[in-house]
């Protein structure tokens, strides 16, 4: 069927979770038998089936099953065989556990004509626990495929499907009807019913698998009636059959204690006519998601972003649930945003759709994955880090045009080989994304604001080239390396009691500089220079504190596009500093008027934030303190603007 026949046909869903639904395809009007449901004989001769979803004794509200009145009963099948599975498995032993925190790189959908794959030979296992005789486990499996299944279908006997598509839609048929599921939505595939997938080319996703329990929308609690996902927005499908011979064999699937068997039928087994029940599939789209989210203080729990969840007999405790990291706004105040950095009981395993996630903006990539495992700490990679430790704290969109997610689970998840090995996607390199977090501390600043900033020419120049060659193409200046590693490699000085705004200690010894220089042999050259630059000027251990101290690393490194013009004068005047040292041959201590042009950023920016200049009256400094009297902040722009140095 065409694409556009396609989506006309389905546009017709029924609407709301758990709903009891009755449903007849308009081409036999009255086909559901009325009043009782295996009548002798059915209207238009049908069979009736009834598909079980819960043990037939289940309290009330948990208790789901639906009846179909199909052509031919699921029975008329010839016996099941083994069926090679590929990369499908439930074998949780297959290489050593690894408590690391692991990401992959997009996972590759390969090409046809060459690799044809289809939704069920395209299934990969990437992690899990548990067993699906016990009935009680999950899997995380990746599906890449290229090629619609071709009169074969599947059902698990296992447990539900939730399936993510990320790349490519997905044109479902199932024994209830079709439904069309796009990335940004999601849809559930109950324990037994059996679909058939067409693909419209290349197609990724991800699919958590849950043995022993079936998915529910979490309790509200004290938020009340309405919100998190709202059960009006699950998308049932209309009945809708074939009655189809299918002479060379219609091949049905079962995924049945975590192997897969195929058996033989002459007939499409999409053939019910009528149906009624509670026991469905049904699709979501996460844009229909009421978030809920911090509007006072402090960063909530992600669960407040829980679409579904599978609970397990533990109160409280879900074998898995399903959570979005959907577009919001951030408000809280006093508040560092970002996830927190944190060690969970439970096992995170993520996803991306689009976008990128708040935590990570680069490295965790749409069609890529990440899992923390249990107790494996993990949160914001450095870079987020600094960004969000330094943001203004203004009203902002968070996660715009993104949509990453979690299956968060109970169980301790083992990695399969082929997501460790054979897939070979596995970023080696996450841990770094890490490393270069440094110690804030200062145990005589409780504010903890006394980063340092070693005045390098080198330093401030490549920062200046940098800025003015990546800037324009790239939001932000992380990627330059060298940048980077300089700003990683700086000494923070032992803190002394000498206050503020700045003042200098003794000239930085070469051969302290040489033994870092060591460890890091590839970029010895690069801290020869810097070294020597640095020590000639006797600058190395210039100790900038308070309010300057943000505007010279603002002008060093972490630095964003709207800042752009006060990182720039901030840089000149460092470059500037520099130069006026250089001209004098021998060191010499900073005074006020030495540092003209730091004063006066510091000035400017003291007097945005109307604060006092200093809290104390070090020697030196009356200069800086009467033109903060004197000076208004245009003058100070235009002053630095035009180089002079700035005199009274
Ligand atoms: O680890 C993650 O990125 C997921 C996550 C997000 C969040 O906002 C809080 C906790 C958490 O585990
Ligand atoms: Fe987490």
């Amino acid at each position: 069927m065409g694409e556009g026949l396609f989506r006309l046909w389905v546009s017709q869903y029924m609407s709301g979770f758990g709903n009891e639904h009755v449903s007849e395809d308009p081409r036999c009007p009255g086909a559901l038998p009325e009043g009782q449901n295996n009548p002798q004989v059915c209207p238009y001769g049908l069979y009736a089936e009834q598909l079980s979803g819960s043990a037939f004794t289940c309290p009330r509200p948990t208790n789901k099953r639906s009846w179909l009145y199909r052509i031919l009963p699921s029975v008329c099948h010839k016996p099941f065989k083994p069926l090679e599975e590929g990369h499908l498995t439930h074998n949780w032993d297959e290489v050593e556990p690894d408590p690391n925190q692991l990401r992959w790189k997009p996972f590759e959908i390969p090409k046809a004509p060459q690799n044809k794959l289809d939704f069920v030979s395209g299934l990969h296992t990437l992690c899990g626990a548990g067993e699906p005789r016990g009935r009680n486990g999950i899997a995380v499996h990746i599906f890449v495929c290229n090629t619609s299944m071709l009169d074969r279908c599947l059902y698990n006997s296992d447990g539900d499907f939730l399936i993510v598509p990320q790349h490519g839609k997905l044109l479902i048929t199932t024994e209830f009807g079709k439904m069309l599921v796009e990335p940004n939505e999601i849809c559930v595939i109950q324990q037994g019913m059996r679909f058939s997938v067409e693909v419209f080319g290349e197609t990724r996703g991800y699919i958590l698998e849950v043995y022993g329990a079936h998915f529910e929308l979490p309790d509200l609690g004290p938020i009340g009636a309405n919100g998190l996902a709202n059960p009006r927005d699950f998308l049932v499908p209309v009945a809708w059959y074939e009655d189809r011979q299918v002479p060379g064999g219609y091949t049905v699937i079962s995924k049945y204690q975590g192997k897969l068997f195929a058996a033989q039928q002459d007939f499409s087994p999409f053939n019910v006519v009528a149906w009624h029940g509670n026991y469905t599939p049904y699709k979501y789209h996460l844009e229909k998601f009421m978030v809920i989210n911090s509007v006072a203080f402090d960063h909530a729990d992600p669960s407040i972003f829980t679409v579904l969840t599978a609970k397990s007999t533990r109160p409280g405790v879900a074998l898995a649930d399903f959570v979005i990291f959907p577009p919001r706004w951030g408000v809280a105040n006093n508040t560092f945003r970002p996830p927190y950095y944190h060690r969970n009981c439970m096992s995170e395993f993520m996803g991306l759709i689009k976008g990128h996630y708040e935590a990570k903006e680069e490295g965790f990539q749409p069609g890529g994955a990440s899992l923390h495992s249990m107790m494996t700490p993990h949160g914001p990679d450095a870079d987020c880090f600094e960004k969000a430790s330094k943001a203004k704290l203004e009203p902002e969109r968070v996660a715009e045009g993104t949509m990453a997610f979690m299956f968060e689970s109970s169980l301790s998840l083992a990695v399969t080989k082929w997501g460790l090995q054979t897939s070979n996607r596995l970023d080696k390199n996450y841990y770094k994304c890490w490393e270069p977090l440094k110690s804030h501390f200062n145990p005589k600043c409780k504010d903890g604001d006394s980063t340092t900033s070693l005045g390098s020419l080198f330093q401030c120049l490549t920062t200046l080239l940098v800025k003015k060659f990546f800037l324009k193409s790239n939001r932000n200046l992380r990627p330059f390396p060298l940048v980077l590693w300089l700003v990683t490699w700086e000494k923070r000085p032992t803190p002394t009691s000498l206050q503020p705004p700045f003042r200098l200690n003794k000239p930085c010894s070469l051969s302290r500089y040489s033994s870092d220089l060591c460890s890091r042999p590839f970029t010895s050259f690069v801290t020869l220079l810097w070294t020597c630059s640095s020590t000639s000027m006797s600058l190395l251990y210039a100790e900038y504190r308070g309010t300057i101290t943000s505007l010279v690393l603002l002008a060093t490194l972490f630095l964003i596009q709207a800042r752009m013009l006060l990182a720039f004068l901030a840089t000149w005047a460092h470059c500037r500093l520099i130069f006026r040292r250089l001209s004098t041959n021998t060191p010499r201590s900073f005074s006020a008027g030495q540092l003209s042009s730091h004063c006066m950023l510091y000035l400017v920016r003291i007097r945005g934030n109307s604060q006092p200049l200093f809290t104390g009256r070090p020697e030196n400094t009356t200069q800086c303190v009467f033109h903060r009297e004197k000076i208004g902040i245009n003058k100070a722009f235009s002053a630095v603007c035009r180089g002079r140095a700035f005199q009274s």
